[in-house]
């Protein structure tokens, strides 16, 4: 029965709509035995993780309040989600937005509370406006305390509408090369905004194309003749009396893209529209009344509000769907029935053939990798931004550097991992009704926004080579200066050969924490001695630089990867006084150090660190762990 078939007694397809096969609602409701069976015997208190997960028992019972309300409301229905156009996306969107908000005030829901966190989850993403949430923090790390005090309770209330517009037509990821100019007119104590080129255009900021009234713009600052770099500016681009364009204000949506439909990405062009000076974002800059330029940050200052939104999305956003994805993987893997694992069995459950486990298991170690590594980042921000915002950087290269390397690593893991668990579904995995191809087709996009993956990388090997040389100096010195915490593995001991005898060995975190340190670190000191050659042998810097950063994007993956297994590790150490949960935790710690071993196993091999028979061991060690995980 397929769409457009007419199905006997069923509804009739109208000319060139698909038939719409209900299985009726008794069908959808019934938990389906060979699902009550997998949940009769948990090893471990299920409503204890939970609570873990979502940081204690009170923010559970939260959690569970705001849900019923979301799912209990007809306006939040996902009925027609898979039947909609571009168009029908994107009212849907902004009426589900505005419905929630209208929601959230009458029940003193305030913006970043933990409910309005919970109620963006339920809703299960397709919620329009994302991006003003976006601005909201822009303003808050990059605007001073008066510009916060004006334009938050605007915000806050939904009197102005406003995106994040720093990509433009020929630049996304080099910043430094930004066309849009805010060319300072002492005269009036105006700024001027312009798109001098057509490559100038705005493009891909959400909620642009049709929604906002207001758009942060990126631009090259001129002021008292000179180009100060990126800075960013409040620019009123439509009426808030009928919502129409502005003068100078030219504006649309980008038209259809892979996925976010309900999202009006789009485009801007400015033709010298005047702001006042005040609409400068100044935390860390300052123009005068006479045209004055005060440096109050240091040259990447504004880049600030990437970092904040990196940290925020991974919890938020990019984790939550490999989540989802392997719940409805896993579920769809017990309760599906195909062939016989002995001719005289019944039809098994595909979830009891050992590559179903090899295909969804690993993907679920990933997501609690992600969970536990996302929350220690997002700890680690909330230690570190409040002397950022205070001007004090000391600590915001490593912060860079993590929520770089992590928004990448996560990003791309959550991507490969959404897409394997689509596949693991067969034919059903294909169905837009699964609810995986939106998942997949969501968090690709991912891997681009924010920070394009490789980018981001390359920004942790530029880290990881400064620590490295850091590391070097002070070795010979007496004064040993302290490097980073993330980084600290680069001075400490390190072990030539893995004294694993046996498969059990490698269960112990802290034998694959440091067999991910020594490779990390072997990645890390090749890419710096591949780059001295380069540049010993006549090479100049930047050249040498290009030639050698496949081998620095490979030292900064593994960096990625070690800091995401030792985190994981180091969150199960907490869990001391939960030893069921902390066990089946385990397992899944153990399984996702030991397959990224085997997945990158020639890196291992490399120097003899693991012997061959060494990885056969942690072979054995992985698919005993797939039986004990099953
Ligand atoms: C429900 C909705 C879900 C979807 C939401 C989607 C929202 C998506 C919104 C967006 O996509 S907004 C646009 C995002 N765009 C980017 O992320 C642009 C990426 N590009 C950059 O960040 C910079 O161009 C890049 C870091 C690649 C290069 O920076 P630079 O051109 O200044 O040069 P460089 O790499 O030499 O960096 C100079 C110094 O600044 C440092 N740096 C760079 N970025 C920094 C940063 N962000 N914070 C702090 N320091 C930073 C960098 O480490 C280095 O320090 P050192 O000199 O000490 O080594
Ligand atoms: C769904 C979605 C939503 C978005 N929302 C917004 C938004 O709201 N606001 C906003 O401002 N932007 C937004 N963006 C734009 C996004 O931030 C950019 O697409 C992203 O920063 C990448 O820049 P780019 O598109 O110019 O790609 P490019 O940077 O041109 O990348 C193209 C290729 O060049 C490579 N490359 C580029 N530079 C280097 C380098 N130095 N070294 C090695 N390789 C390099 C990249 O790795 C990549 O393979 C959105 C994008 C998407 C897909």
């Amino acid at each position: 029965m397929g769409p457009g078939n007419k199905t006997a007694g069923g509804p009739r397809a109208r000319m060139g709509s698909p038939a719409r096969v209900s299985m009726g609602d008794a069908w959808s409701w019934r938990v389906h035995p060979d699902m009550e069976s997998e949940r009769r015997r948990p090893s471990f208190d299920v409503e204890r993780l939970t609570n873990i997960l979502d940081g204690g028992a009170e923010n559970t019972a939260l959690r569970r309040r705001v849900e019923s309300i979301i799912h209990s409301d007809p306006e939040f229905s996902l009925k027609e989600n898979y039947f909609m156009s571009q168009n029908e996306h994107y009212e849907a969107g902004v009426k589900k937005k505005f419905h929630l908000q209208m929601l959230a005030r009458r029940l003193g829901w305030s913006e970043g509370s933990r409910e309005l966190r919970y109620a963006f989850r339920a809703v299960t993403g397709d919620l329009a406006l994302g991006l003003h949430h976006i601005f909201s923090k822009s303003l808050q790390s990059l605007g001073s305390e008066e510009q916060i005090a004006k334009w938050a309770p605007l915000c806050d209330q939904f009197r102005i509408i406003a995106t994040y517009a720093q990509t433009e037509l020929g630049h996304g990821t080099y910043l430094q090369g930004l066309e849009t100019e805010a060319t300072y007119d002492a005269d009036t104590q105006e700024f001027v905004m312009h798109s001098p080129t057509l490559t100038a255009t705005k493009w891909w900021p959400g909620d642009l194309g049709r929604s906002a009234t207001h758009a942060l713009v990126l631009a090259q600052l001129i002021c008292s003749g000179a180009r100060r770099g990126m800075h960013a500016f409040i620019v009123p681009i439509r009426s808030l009396q009928d919502h129409s364009l502005l003068p100078g204000v030219t504006a649309g949506d980008i038209g259809p893209k892979m996925d976010f439909e309900y999202i009006d990405n789009g485009f801007l062009q400015l033709d010298h529209v005047r702001i006042p000076r005040e609409n400068m974002l100044s935390r860390f800059a300052q123009v005068l009344p006479d045209g004055t330029y005060v440096k109050l940050g240091t040259a990447q200052s504004n880049y600030l509000s990437m970092v904040v939104v990196r940290v925020g999305l991974l919890l938020d956003e990019i984790n939550p769907l490999l989540e989802k994805a392997c719940v409805i993987a896993i579920r769809y893997s017990v309760i599906r029935r195909q062939s016989r694992l002995r001719p005289s069995d019944p039809e098994a459950k595909v979830l009891d053939y050992q590559t179903q486990q090899h295909k969804l298991f690993p993907q679920l170690a990933a997501a609690y990798a992600f969970h536990f590594t996302g929350t220690s980042l997002r700890d680690f921000f909330q230690e570190s931004y409040g002397a950022i915002l205070d001007r004090d950087f000391s600590l915001l290269p490593e912060l860079h550097a993590l929520s770089s390397g992590l928004k990448a690593l996560i990003s791309e893991f959550c991507t490969q991992g959404a897409e394997l668990c689509r596949r693991a579904c067969g034919g059903h995995g294909y169905s837009k009704l699964s609810g995986l191809p939106s998942l997949v087709s969501r968090v690709t996009a991912s891997c681009t926004y924010e920070g394009e993956n490789t980018v981001l990388y390359l920004q942790v090997a530029r880290f990881l080579l400064k620590s490295y040389l850091q590391a070097q100096a002070s070795a010979g010195s007496a004064s040993k200066t302290s490097l980073p915490r993330s980084v600290a593995y680069l001075t400490a001991p390190d072990l030539a050969r893995c004294p694993a005898q046996r498969a059990a060995d490698f269960l112990r975190p802290g034998l694959y924490t440091r067999a991910w340190a020594h490779v990390a670190v072997r990645l890390i000191r090749d890419s710096a001695h591949q780059l001295q050659t380069q540049m010993q042998s006549g090479a100049e810097e930047h050249e040498a630089w290009n030639q050698t950063t496949v081998i620095h994007l490979q030292a900064a993956k593994a960096h990625c990867y070690y800091v995401t297994v030792k985190s994981f590790a180091e969150a199960l150490q907490r869990l001391d006084k939960e030893p069921a949960i902390q066990q089946a935790l385990q397992r899944l710690c153990d399984l996702f150090a030991l397959h990224g071993i085997l997945s990158a196993a020639g890196d291992f091999l490399h120097d003899g660190f693991l012997s061959g028979a060494q990885v056969d061991m942690v072979r054995t060690a992985y698919l005993d762990l797939l039986f004990l995980i099953r």
